[in-house]
């Protein structure tokens, strides 16, 4: 039994650059493994690399060093059986326009071998609520349609894992919330699921692992909880009824500043967090609280933490 749906060793890729210029190091060794089972979020901001290590996961870019382990086989020494145990959702929207969704899933299948006997076409194009549209051309469909009709073509050959690159870019909310029931759906049943997304609400609500990569490499991979706690700080913002020109002196030992003419904001941290201290200190200033918000570190403010500061040193 493999622990690991994916192993990343040292993965490298330098894109050869146009005559004369410098090859482009789109991935600087990357070393990363999503767990057998897991719901794992690949993220990053634009030009991190994401697309490139799907891209040589499904064979459609040569890695430059490095290995890749799909499903415990060697995408170098036994590309079938990797590219048989995975199916990819890309980015982009390609299609045979004059094909139907029915015929795509069934020419899919046969690309993959699979018997007629255990084809499920039907089953999958209802999945993806796609089967009144299972005769229409796929040029006639809308873009969120096309989405998860490729949801459908990557899932024909039964892999048990599934990666999605950028699945909802272009998809809107109701749609988006089915494509996601029906990914959950196949997690549940056991499916290996890797997506990369720009929507980090998304991630965290989704994703039960979560890796960053910026630059070509991975800043961060851990579980989502434990990534969430990475930054300890908690904002709280008192408002009061009274004008303030400068920051209480009763509030110095906290690290407060002006929010509006009415307001303060104080960082906590969350572990020895003392809502109950800043209050009274704001108390004791003589002022009139008119109310009080908290807003805790979400992925956002790691991710850009954790992005910003890999640029800051490489400046
Ligand atoms: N075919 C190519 N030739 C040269 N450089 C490339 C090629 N494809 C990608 N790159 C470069 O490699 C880097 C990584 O690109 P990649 O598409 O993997 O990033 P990404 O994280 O998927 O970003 P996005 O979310 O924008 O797709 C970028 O700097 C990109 O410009």
């Amino acid at each position: 039994m493999i622990e690991n749906a994916i192993e990343l060793k040292g993965l490298t890729k330098a894109y050869r650059g146009r005559k004369g210029s410098q090859p482009k190091v789109a991935l600087k060794g990357i070393d990363l493994n999503i767990p057998r089972g897991s719901m794992f979020g690949l993220l990053g901001p634009n030009g991190a690399g994401k697309s490139t290590t799907i891209n040589i996961l499904a064979g459609l870019v040569n890695k430059t060093a490095g290995t890749a382990r799909v499903w415990g086989y060697d995408i170098e020494e036994d590309p079938r059986n990797a590219r048989a145990n995975i199916g990819v959702v890309p980015q982009e929207l390609t299609f045979d326009a004059f094909f139907t969704p029915r015929e795509m899933l069934e020419v899919q299948a046969g690309m993959y071998g699979v018997p007629q006997a255990d084809r499920r076409t039907e089953e999958l194009l209802k999945a993806v609520h796609l089967w009144e549209q299972r005769d229409a051309y796929s040029r006639t469909l809308s873009g969120g349609m096309k989405r998860r009709l490729l949801v459908a073509k990557a899932m024909v050959h039964t892999p048990p894992i599934l990666i999605l690159d950028e699945p909802t870019a272009g998809v809107d909310i109701e749609l988006r919330q089915q494509l996601w029931d029906y990914v959950r759906e196949l997690h549940a049943r056991g499916t290996t699921i890797v997506l990369t997304t720009h929507y980090l609400e998304e991630a965290e609500e989704l994703c039960d692992t979560i890796a960053i990569i910026n630059h070509g490499e991975v800043v961060a991979c851990e579980p989502t909880k434990q990534l969430l706690k990475r930054i300890d700080e908690k904002q709280v913002t008192i408002m009061v009824a009274e004008t303030l020109s400068e920051v209480p002196g009763s509030l110095a030992a906290f690290d407060a500043s002006l929010n509006g003419d009415h307001g303060v904001t104080v960082q906590l941290n969350q572990s020895v967090a003392n809502v109950g201290a800043v209050l009274a200190a704001v108390q004791k200033a003589g002022l009139t609280i008119v109310d009080i918000s908290t807003r805790e570190t979400d992925l956002e403010d790691i991710f850009l933490q954790l992005t910003r500061r890999q640029s800051g040193e490489a400046a």
